[in-house]
């Protein structure tokens, strides 16, 4: 993966952000999404790969834009074939709220190397680095715990469990309080959710509970290039979804490991915070012409974490990226 190949995935995550952010707190998720999404779009345009949206906007019938299939980037002869994820607002409806933690994502990898996740549930674990090997999505939510508080070092009381804050979730949450630990619970975003866990100064220790598949290839990407653990299984939730599985090629019940989620040593990431979080500022609009943004950059081959903070000068932006 071309080192300014990565870095360019910045300005696509950040022109995403920035139209997006346009949207906090007005209660229009579709508007916000849309926003987002046209942004990405023309920004990947500008650069010089021949892409393929392995995980998107939805079907090719469902999305006009960014759908499953889309070929995209310029598209020379010689420009590298790679396959793209995106989640152009991922917090669609924290955006919509008003709320905190939206982020624009999107996760590159060499053609065939990300799962064509099927847009459904999956049941979800991550860990990060230090946490790496203890634990097991097959294994009950008590012996991980233990695990956990053993390789990291800190009392049961100080694991933080970050958990979507969803009913489906109840059970976990009576089972983690049973144990001590603590439980961060997250509104959306589970992606920001996963890599948490690979940041000491943000708090979670591990990631657990079902979210969407699309988001869960994401984030593995993510914890690969973080040398974290992510592990996932799908949750078809009936005979429909089941047959979209076989019609993509997914297995059902397999644990899908980090490496079966992201194939090789060649992935990439990039997000950028549209509204305030933890790990990633959101936009800020300063002036009229003015704002800032911070995003993410992982690159899995050499490991480097960028955090890039950005001045964006509004009236000065091309076409392209306005
Ligand atoms: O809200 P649900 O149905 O529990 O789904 C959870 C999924 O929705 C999100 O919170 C937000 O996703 P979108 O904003 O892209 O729709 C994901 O991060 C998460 O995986």
């Amino acid at each position: 993966m071309d080192r300014n190949l990565v870095l360019n995935l910045a300005r696509v995550t950040e022109a995403a952000a920035l139209n997006g952010a346009k949207w906090l707190g007005r209660g229009d998720k579709n508007a916000a999404d849309q926003a987002a999404v046209d942004s990405m779009r023309k920004m990947f345009d500008t650069i010089d790969i021949s892409g393929t949206v392995v995980i998107g906007e939805g079907e090719i019938d469902e999305a006009p834009m960014l759908y499953i299939g889309e070929k995209i980037g310029q598209r020379h002869e010689d420009s590298p074939k790679i396959d793209i994820a995106v989640d152009p607002l991922d917090g669609t409806n924290a955006v919509a709220k008003g709320g905190t933690d939206a982020i624009a994502v999107l996760a590159v990898a060499p053609e065939g190397h990300l799962l064509n996740a099927p847009d459904m549930y999956m049941n979800k674990l991550a860990v990060g680095p230090k946490g790496k090997g203890v634990v097991s999505i097959e294994k009950p939510i008590e012996d991980n715990l233990i695990a956990l508080s053993k390789a990291l070092n800190k009392d049961m009381s100080d694991i933080t469990v970050v958990m979507l804050d969803r009913p489906r979730h109840d059970d976990y949450a009576q089972r983690i309080r049973k144990m001590g630990a603590r439980i961060r619970f997250i509104q959306d975003g589970d992606v920001l959710g996963a890599i948490a866990t690979c940041f000491d100064h943000v708090s979670g220790d591990i990631l657990i509970g079902s979210g969407g598949a699309p988001e869960g290839v994401l984030a593995a990407v993510a914890l690969k290039c973080l040398g974290g653990q992510f592990e996932g299984i799908l949750l078809p939730k009936d005979d429909e979804e089941k047959a979209r599985c076989e019609r993509m090629g997914v297995e059902c019940d397999k644990v899908y490991t980090i490496d079966d989620l992201v194939k090789g040593n060649e992935s990439a990431f990039a997000a950028t915070g549209v509204s305030h979080g933890e790990l990633l500022d959101g936009v800020n609009f300063i002036s009229k012409n003015v704002a800032t943004t911070e995003t993410l950059v992982l690159r899995q081959e050499t490991g480097t974490v960028r955090f890039i903070k950005a001045v964006h000068h509004l009236d000065k932006k091309p076409e392209y990226a306005k």
